[in-house]
């Protein structure tokens, strides 16, 4: 038994809503979140910080033990992230950034590096763990273990529609195709691919409100009387 504390996963590939769905449910449960993927994009920024060469597993794999970085509330209530002091909030968002964190996340050395950090997120009264790996590698013995996933041009209009809220200039078919390009990388790597734990419930959210995926998650939790 890895984890006393319970902790539900929800792991799928990118833009599949895990991260708006797992802050509803930490916000309604009064639980904890881990934004695993925001760890991997840390350390990417990391790397890019610091002009470090990715072919040095062993100092990769210090520098993800030892990466310094808080996730502080900000006075606007939402969640501020720092690395080496610095708000990186928005900069770890970029597709460029996401596809580096992809890269150096098939590395078996950076992945055992955030190994032990990730698990020490589990904590009463629970941990909403949202990943690729939550519930196959990190959390084996999550109590509720979730796949959601969506086609990949649902995924890339989704993403498309929330970089342009934020200004950026971005093509649709751009995003769409590097968007299976990460897929086919997380989903094939050696370690820790991207795959449904055996007992995980899937869900396809390409025609699902988040509102309707939270009401599938919640009702699991119900029944399994963890509320
Ligand atoms: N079921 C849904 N229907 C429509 N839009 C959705 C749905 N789920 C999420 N979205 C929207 O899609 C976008 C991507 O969602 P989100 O960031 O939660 O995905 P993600 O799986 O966490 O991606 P990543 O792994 O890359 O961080 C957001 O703008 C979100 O509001
Ligand atoms: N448990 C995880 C989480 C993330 N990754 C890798 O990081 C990339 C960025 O993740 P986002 O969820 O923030 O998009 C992602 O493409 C994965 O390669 C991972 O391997 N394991």
């Amino acid at each position: 038994m890895i984890n006393q504390s319970p902790v539900i996963t929800i792991d799928g590939p990118s833009g599949a809503g895990k991260g708006t769905v797992s802050q509803i449910l930490a916000d309604k449960l009064g639980w904890h979140l881990l934004d695993s993927g925001a760890l991997y994009r840390l350390l990417a920024l990391a790397v890019s910080h610091h002009d470090m060469s990715t072919d040095d597993h062993d100092t990769l794999k210090i520098l993800a033990e030892h990466l310094d970085i808080q996730f502080l509330q900000g006075d606007d209530g939402k969640l501020d992230i720092i690395l080496e002091g610095e708000i990186v909030t928005q900069a770890i968002r970029t597709e460029a950034v996401g596809n580096q964190a992809s890269i150096l996340a098939a590395l078996p050395a950076v992945r055992e590096g955030l190994l032990l950090r990730q698990r020490a997120f589990a904590q009463d009264p629970g941990l909403i763990a949202d990943g690729r790996d939550m519930g196959t590698v990190v959390f084996p013995d999550a109590t509720i273990k979730i796949f959601l996933t969506a086609s990949a041009e649902e995924r890339g209009r989704r993403r498309y529609l929330q970089l342009q809220a934020k200004g950026e200039d971005v093509n649709l078919q751009d995003l769409v195709a590097s968007i299976k390009e990460r897929d086919e990388r997380d989903a094939n790597r050696a370690i820790a691919p991207l795959v449904p734990a055996i007992e995980a419930i899937v869900i396809d959210s390409t025609s699902t409100t988040v509102e309707q995926v939270v009401e599938i998650i919640l009702a699991e939790v119900v029944k399994k009387g963890m509320a």
